[in-house]
């Protein structure tokens, strides 16, 4: 379970995020709406520690995170793995290297440094690609891909962690409608199949509706919105996203995969 606790991080005198509490299942696929500068990013950062919290507490299966330091705290960055708008791939790295670097936390400095993954290490690297169609891909670099592609690398990296959450900010901003699809696909996939809690910042409420089985609305750092997609009715919609409620709602939902249709997951990673 992961449990935030009056949750508050200030910019000079900036509220980007206030006195946020939430309690989320393991298993979860949440999403995290609200227009622009509602504070989305900044509240998923606290919970990977890429940012501090001003107050406030995320508790982890117990575990205090916010107080985690050195050693403890990477270990904490690789169970939350992230995922970007932007993929944060290293370009001129092959597909497969990238997806290993997923492993980081998990090998020696040096038997990373001098590129000695083990056996275990690149079957699991493979695995995580294959389970999104990509492994035929792994000996490519990595900028020489499409961005949907590319997200799909970002994704099997953020499985090849072995993860116990998944934080996606934006991870579909910057991918045409089809690449949308396959990048909330596979999503869907590592949440259903591999059971992985997913924290999904979303600009399209529609793709939110569609995908996720809670949403949470932020609007100036608070949250104002918390509950199953069904609940959120237009007008609350609207209340929340203001004038940029058509350019979020216009959008025709994505069909979902039927969970059945979908294989289940490799030994490897289960
Ligand atoms: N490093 C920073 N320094 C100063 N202000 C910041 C910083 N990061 C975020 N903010 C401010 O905090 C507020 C919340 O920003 P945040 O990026 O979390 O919102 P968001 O909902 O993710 O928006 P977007 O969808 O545009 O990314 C905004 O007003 C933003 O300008």
């Amino acid at each position: 379970m992961l449990v935030i606790e009056g949750l508050s991080r200030r910019f000079g005198d900036k509220a980007a995020v206030s006195d946020v509490n939430l309690q989320i299942a393991h298993g979860a696929f949440v999403g995290v709406i609200g227009r622009s500068g509602a504070g989305k990013s900044t509240l998923l950062r606290m919970v990977n520690r890429l940012q501090d919290p001003s107050s406030g507490r995320i508790l982890f299966d117990g575990c205090d995170v916010t107080a985690l330091k050195g050693p403890a705290l990477r270990q904490w960055r690789a169970q939350a793995a992230m995922i970007f708008q932007q993929f944060n791939l290293v370009g001129r790295l092959d597909v497969l290297t990238n997806v290993l670097m997923g492993r980081l936390a998990t090998v020696p400095t040096w038997r990373a440094l001098t590129k000695m993954w083990s056996r275990e290490d690149r079957a699991v690297a493979l695995s995580a690609l294959e389970q999104f169609d990509i492994a035929a891909l792994a000996a490519q670099r990595a900028d020489s891909l499409s961005g949907g592609q590319q997200q799909r690398v970002a994704i099997a990296r953020a499985l090849a962690q072995e993860p116990g959450l998944i934080l996606a900010d934006e991870p579909i901003a910057s991918l045409d409608p089809r690449n949308t699809k396959i990048v909330m696909d596979a999503l869907l996939r590592i949440n259903r199949h591999f059971g992985i809690t997913v924290l999904c910042n979303l600009h399209s409420l529609d793709l939110a509706r569609t995908y996720c089985d809670r949403l949470v609305g932020m609007a100036q750092g608070r949250v104002v919105f918390d509950g199953a997609p069904e609940a959120l009715t237009d007008g609350v919609a609207r209340d929340l996203y203001g004038l940029e409620a058509g350019e979020v709602m216009d959008v025709a939902p994505a069909t979902v995969p039927v969970a059945a249709s979908i294989p289940m997951p490799d030994a490897a990673l289960a």
